[in-house]
């Protein structure tokens, strides 16, 4: 039977990434994205952008919208201090599957908990089921008519505290028009774009960065 991408992809990190490792993770799944086949991972440019948002955050709890292969949840949990926790959330269980051996590829499975589920589900159930009050950080990087509802679904929950932000992939390409409109233009945000390129490629895409205000 023939192979999906992102087993491929998985295939790549065990093949050229060193268990432990998850620089070497993030560097082999770049590698098989530029030589073999393209992958809707946020990428290094962006990454680097995300890096720099989780340094200076430094987030003790953070919520990610879409885990795919597992790329940015390495990312974002190797620079994690010790105690935080990153809780992902996958609804397409062939992506959630590779995603788990990909993050214990990188050595990274204390600190992530990949929920699978639908976002518009599990956000309700954040506070009782996974003892979360609130998240320092959010990426948002699902589909992208999911944001806005997600966002408004957040508040409602009460998931969201003074200073919480929330981090936007592809609000450019493919494009997140009413969440941008929104977070631009509620006065609960403070709003931040991020020019970049769509992983990959030259296309122009970005990240907008949105600090809750309370
Ligand atoms: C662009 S990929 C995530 C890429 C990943 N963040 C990275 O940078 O490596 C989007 C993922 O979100 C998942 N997804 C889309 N809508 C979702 C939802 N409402 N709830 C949970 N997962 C969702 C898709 O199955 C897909 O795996
Ligand atoms: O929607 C796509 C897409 C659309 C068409 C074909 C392939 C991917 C996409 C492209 C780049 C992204 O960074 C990304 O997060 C997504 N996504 O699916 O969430
Ligand atoms: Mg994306």
């Amino acid at each position: 039977t023939q192979s999906t991408r992102p087993q491929r992809l998985l295939g790549a990190v065990k093949k050229n990434a060193t268990r432990g490792d998850p620089r070497s993770v993030v560097k082999a799944i770049d590698q098989f994205c530029r030589q073999k086949e393209w992958a809707m991972n946020v990428g290094d440019e962006k990454g680097c952008i995300l890096d720099s948002v989780v340094s200076e955050l430094n987030p003790a709890t953070v919520l990610e919208l879409g885990t795919y292969c597992g790329y940015s949840t390495v990312r974002i949990a190797s620079m994690l201090p010790p105690h935080a926790k990153l809780i992902t959330l996958e609804f397409n269980p062939d992506y959630a599957a590779v995603a788990r051996q990909v993050i214990a590829w990188a050595g990274l499975e204390d600190k992530v908990q990949l929920v699978e589920g639908a976002s518009g589900d599990l956000i309700p159930k954040m506070s009782e089921q996974f003892e979360v009050e609130t998240f320092d950080l959010v990426f948002l990087d699902h589909w992208k008519d999911r944001y806005l509802p997600d966002t408004k679904l957040m508040e409602e929950c009460g998931l969201l505290k003074k200073g919480s932000v929330l981090l936007a992939d592809n609000v450019i390409c493919p494009g997140t028009p009413e969440y941008l409109e929104y977070v631009r233009a509620s006065p609960r945000y403070e709003s931040q774009y991020f020019r970049s390129h769509l992983e990959y490629t030259k296309v122009e895409d970005g990240l907008e960065k949105s600090v809750f205000l309370g």
